[in-house]
């Protein structure tokens, strides 16, 4: 606006090598240059301008989003990008779309659980938008428990089809993401009936309308169900609700690499575990983590740029007030947000690295690892959105007022986030998942069986349960070993004192249920471990350019310390460490902010977002804030006319009224 950097000053502070930091955060160099170059294109290009989204009704807003998909495809396909780079497109534009599904969910469901030959038939179709899906589980009646949907496909021999039929009012698919007004398939989970008997439930991909004029087929009843949270935000999806009356579709529509049906109608399973049928969700959930760093950088971005230009009290002498991002309160606010925003990026890097590996073992038929990978994603996807969500609204508290203008981004940001929390699994649901996990670890240590992986740590147990930090002076906490020995320990014992209590219960089942909340509990500490420890494992590896491997080792603490002391009640129940340990934690804690404090711009500057995807006037680049936020104001549509719509069938004959009340 003025062509000033209103937060150079911040910038020149910085001690670390900014453009090597931009690198470790993309993950490589090569991810970096694709991503500086797609956001670019997509920030320069009036296409996808997106600051009217609030503003727009539900018509309006969601032709606007047909109308952006339609156009990134055109230019996916123009500028001939590789699908590294549409992805990047699709993620740069930022608008929730039919399209995250058809890409996030349909072409992973058939790729996951289709044979060869289904593959083959079905997926040039949808990578060339020929056909356009969506992922069809969740109904009326239940998400949570897949085995209780009701939806049934019942095998007719006679016809070589399965019959879909939606019996209930409950088993009305409704949520899935593209199905409201746009899907033209999808893959739809439905009990398997054969000769009278239920195998319970399985994908197929059904038509849903016409590949000519969009209407649905006979027997479908399909549509949207409806406004969700916040203005705009996440209404740019037709999340929506189907039902079936007696659908057929031809026998090989069944998704059968997991199980199949022969045409007698004989129910088949390979060696395949059943849990495959599960499969798109652990892909979708390891990528929501991958996200979680994304959603959460870019509100502490925000938060952090304006906490640097806002000033309030403590003028001395007529000088200017201070900057709030120096208040010790605003730094153990944000501090550990950003610090949570890179551990979330390492330990979703690893989660990728984890989720490929199962891929690879499960396609020469190593199911070993299907268990930890269930999980690692389930429990991983809980405590990194939970934090993201609470976090993106904490950020919004630290922006003062303005931070619940639209115009900060803040508001918009949180809308669309939060319902990661519940999709892909309730959390809640997803750590009891975790737990259950926990709990036949624990109880196989006895039996000679080494645990392996996240929970090989497990395998200490003697030590685990009786060992006394040793930390004695405030920096012993900068050891890795200190932190680690902490959270194992905490974690061990959390799980071993579940199990412990489980014995108490004849039904393991009542036991379970009952002891649920503390489950939960073990869960999260055992999450949080895999996170600390794995940006430790970051650091032990190669990490160039000047300074970057000291600030990611303060932040790597901050995160650590930070849950140290939310959770101490944890860690001091447990015996792990004593007061007076959780003392110097946190004196230690106040002593890594003041490390980070002059880093902090430039560890925001190194997540590299664009001022378009950033999507804030409070997080911009240039920190010129106010004269931002004052010329937006009279953008808005109420500023249109000087004297509002209604002033003479609302206003004027009020104040006329009141006048002729005063002079009685
Ligand atoms: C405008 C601004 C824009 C800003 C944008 C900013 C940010 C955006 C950020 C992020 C967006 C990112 C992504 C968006 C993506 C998606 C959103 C849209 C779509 C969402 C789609 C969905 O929600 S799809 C539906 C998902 N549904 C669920 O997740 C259901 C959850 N329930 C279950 O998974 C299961 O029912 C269950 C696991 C809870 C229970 O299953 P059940 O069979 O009853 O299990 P048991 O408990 O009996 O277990 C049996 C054994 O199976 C093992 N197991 C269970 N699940 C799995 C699995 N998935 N894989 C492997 N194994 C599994 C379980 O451990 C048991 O094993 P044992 O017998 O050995 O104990
Ligand atoms: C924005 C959005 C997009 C979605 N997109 C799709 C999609 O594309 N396709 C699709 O198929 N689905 C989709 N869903 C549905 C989503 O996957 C489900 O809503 C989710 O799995 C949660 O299930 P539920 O709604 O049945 O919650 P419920 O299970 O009914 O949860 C209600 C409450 O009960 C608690 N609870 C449930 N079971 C237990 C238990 N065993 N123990 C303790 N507490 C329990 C939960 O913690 C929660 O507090 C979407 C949902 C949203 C919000």
């Amino acid at each position: 606006m003025d062509g000033i950097d209103h937060l150079a000053d911040e910038r020149n502070k910085a001690q670390f090598d900014v453009d090597a930091m931009k690198i470790v955060w993309a993950g490589s160099r090569h991810a970096f240059e694709v991503s500086d170059r797609i956001s670019k294109l997509v920030a320069a290009d009036p296409g996808f301008r997106k600051d009217n989204r609030p503003m727009l009704g539900r018509n309006e807003l969601f032709k606007n989003t047909l109308r952006k998909a339609a156009y990134a495809w055109k230019r996916i396909i123009e500028l001939h990008l590789s699908e590294e780079e549409a992805a990047k497109l699709r993620f740069y534009v930022d608008e929730p779309a039919y399209t995250d599904l058809h890409w996030g969910m349909f072409v992973p469901a058939i790729k996951g659980q289709g044979t060869e030959e289904q593959q083959q038939k079905w997926l040039p179709l949808a990578y060339k938008m020929q056909i356009i899906g969506c992922y069809g589980q969740t109904e009326l009646g239940h998400g949570s428990n897949v085995q209780g949907l009701e939806t049934t496909a019942t095998f007719d021999p006679q016809t070589d089809e399965f019959v879909i039929h939606s019996p209930t009012l409950t088993s009305s698919k409704w949520w899935p993401g593209g199905l409201g007004k746009v899907s033209t398939h999808g893959v739809i989970y439905a009990r398997l009936i054969t000769d009278g008997r239920d195998h319970g439930v399985h994908g197929f991909i059904v038509q849903l309308r016409s590949l000519e004029d969009h209407s649905p087929l006979p027997g479908i009843t399909v549509g949207d169900i409806g406004m969700k949270f916040g203005n705009g935000a996440y209404n740019t999806m037709d999340n929506g609700v189907l039902r079936f009356d007696h659908v057929r579709i031809p026998r090989d529509q069944m998704l059968m690499r997991v199980s199949q049906v022969t045409r007698e109608g004989k129910y088949m399973q390979s060696d395949v575990p059943r849990q495959l049928v599960y499969g798109t969700m652990v892909y979708v959930r390891q990528t929501i983590v991958a996200d979680a760093s994304c959603a959460l950088s870019r509100a502490v971005c925000i938060a952090t740029r304006y906490s640097a230009v806002r000033r309030q009290f403590g003028s001395q002498d007529g000088g200017p007030e201070s900057q709030v991002i120096d208040y010790k309160t605003q730094q153990n606010r944000l501090f550990p947000l950003l610090a949570s925003a890179y551990a979330f990026r390492f330990v979703g890097e690893w989660l990728k690295w984890l989720y490929t590996d199962v891929t690879q073992r499960l396609q020469t038929n190593d199911f070993s690892t299907l268990p930890e990978a269930h999980a690692c994603t389930a429990g991983l996807k809980s405590v990194t959105t939970t934090a993201t969500a609470d976090g993106i609204e904490e950020c919004r508290k630290l922006c003062g007022g303005h931070g619940y203008l639209c115009t900060s981004g803040l508001p918009e940001l949180f809308a669309v986030y939060v319902p990661a929390c519940t999709y892909e699994g309730d959390n809640i649901v997803l750590l009891l998942q975790v737990a259950r996990f926990l709990m036949k670890t624990v109880s196989q240590l006895g039996s000679g069986k080494k645990p392996v992986g996240t929970t090989s740590y497990m395998g200490q147990i003697e030590h685990l349960m009786q060992c006394r930090s040793n930390v004695q002076r405030a920096e012993d906490w900068l050891k890795p070993s200190a932190i680690l020995e902490a959270f194992e320990s905490r974690a061990a014992r959390m799980s071993v004192a579940c199990a412990q209590n489980l014995t108490k219960f004849t039904n393991p089942e009542e036991g379970f249920a009952e002891l649920s909340a503390d489950l939960v509990e073990a869960a999260v500490a055992h999450c949080q471990l895999i996170i600390v420890s794995k940006f430790i494992e970051k650091l032990l590896q190669d990490i160039p350019g000047k300074g970057v491997r000291e600030q990611l080792e303060a932040l790597c603490n901050i995160y650590a310390l930070f849950l140290l002391h939310k959770h101490q009640g944890d860690f001091l129940s447990t015996g792990c460490i004593t007061a007076k340990q959780a003392s110097l934690a946190n004196d230690q804690l106040r002593s890594l902010y003041s490390q980070v404090r002059p880093n902090a711009i430039a560890l925001v500057d190194a997540f590299n977002y664009t001022d378009h995807f950033l999507g804030s006037i409070l997080g911009c680049y240039d920190g010129n804030v106010y004269p931002k936020l004052y010329e937006a104001a009279w953008k808005d549509p109420l500023n249109d006319s000087v004297v509002p719509e209604g002033y003479h069938e609302y206003i004027r004959p009020l104040l006329k009224q009141n006048l002729r009340t005063a002079r009685l």
